[in-house]
């Protein structure tokens, strides 16, 4: 199976600067590579501050890297490329509610990026809005909304809608979901898995939540201080780390390493 995503020595560093002549180097993202299949979902977990975010923002075209290169359904992208890229991967970020113009209504919101990066007119335009507020739960009535009289819940489906629209690839959701409660987060994860079933979408979820992954991911990337120190088959990470922040990780969430008889008996809702 090719995968749909494939990254290969990518790297960030940052420098920030110090007094007059000095300056300090970050190593955010220390040279990685890893790839993703059609249909799968990879978590990328680690602690505060690990790079992941660096790494989701280089994989969607908001950060220019230092090295590598990103081919997505065998398309090599480039930094800049934006109008291109999104169309193969898009990013729901953590605080849905900042990243809409309260000034907009839920179809103009939706409208923008149809109207920024393709060639349909406004009846097409019209039908694609409705529709995939169908494919998220909603009513094609609630284009005319405005965010601020929706629930959270409501918002991170037009969240999911507006990453969907322009039928992406690769969805990332960076603690996109951390802030909703358990039951509206089931929800969101339950929908999202059918849209998987249905349109072989590949997720990224960036996250320090190993219960949920636990649930959602093929594959689990771990990192620290910039460095991937594992990436492998979730079941098998999970039951048996070979890196010792792995292990400090699982041991933080479930108070020890996950056998086989603790996995299948892990019964905890995400
Ligand atoms: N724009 C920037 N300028 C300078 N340093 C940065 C910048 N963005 C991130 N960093 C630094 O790079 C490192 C990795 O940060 P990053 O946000 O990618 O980590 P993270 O794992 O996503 O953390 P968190 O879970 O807290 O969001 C940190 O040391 C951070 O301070």
């Amino acid at each position: 199976m090719n995968p749909i995503l494939k990254v290969r020595n990518l790297s960030k560093q940052f420098k920030i600067h110090k007094g007059f002549f000095g300056h300090l180097r970050i190593d955010a993202v220390k040279t990685l590579s890893f790839s993703l299949n059609e249909g799968k979902t990879l978590a990328i977990i680690g602690q505060n501050g690990s790079g992941k975010s660096t790494l989701a923002k280089m994989l969607v075209g908001m950060i220019k890297p230092d090295s590598g290169d990103i081919w997505i359904d065998g398309n090599k992208v480039q930094y800049g490329d934006y109008s291109h890229r999104c169309q193969l991967i898009r990013m729901i970020f953590q605080h849905v509610e900042s990243s809409f113009d309260p000034r907009l209504r839920i179809g103009q919101l939706l409208e923008i990026p149809l109207k920024r990066n393709t060639h349909y007119d406004a009846h097409e335009r019209e039908k694609l809005i409705s529709s995939v507020l169908k494919q998220v739960g909603l009513l094609p009535e609630h284009a005319s909304y405005y965010p601020s009289v929706m629930a959270a819940g409501q918002k991170q489906r037009v969240a999911l809608a507006r990453a969907l629209i322009l039928k992406p690839k690769v969805i990332i959701l960076d603690e996109a979901l951390a802030a909703l409660d358990i039951s509206m987060r089931s929800q969101i994860v339950n929908l999202m898995l059918s849209l998987q079933v249905e349109q072989n979408i590949s997720y990224i979820y960036v996250t320090q939540d190993i219960g949920m992954m636990k649930h959602i991911s093929d594959e689990i990337l771990v990192m620290h201080n910039g460095d991937l120190v594992e990436y492998g088959n979730t079941a098998e990470v999970l039951a048996s780390p070979l890196n010792d922040i792995t292990q400090k990780l699982i041991n933080s969430y479930f108070g020890e390493a996950l056998t086989a008889d603790t996995w299948r008996t892990d019964t905890r809702s995400f």
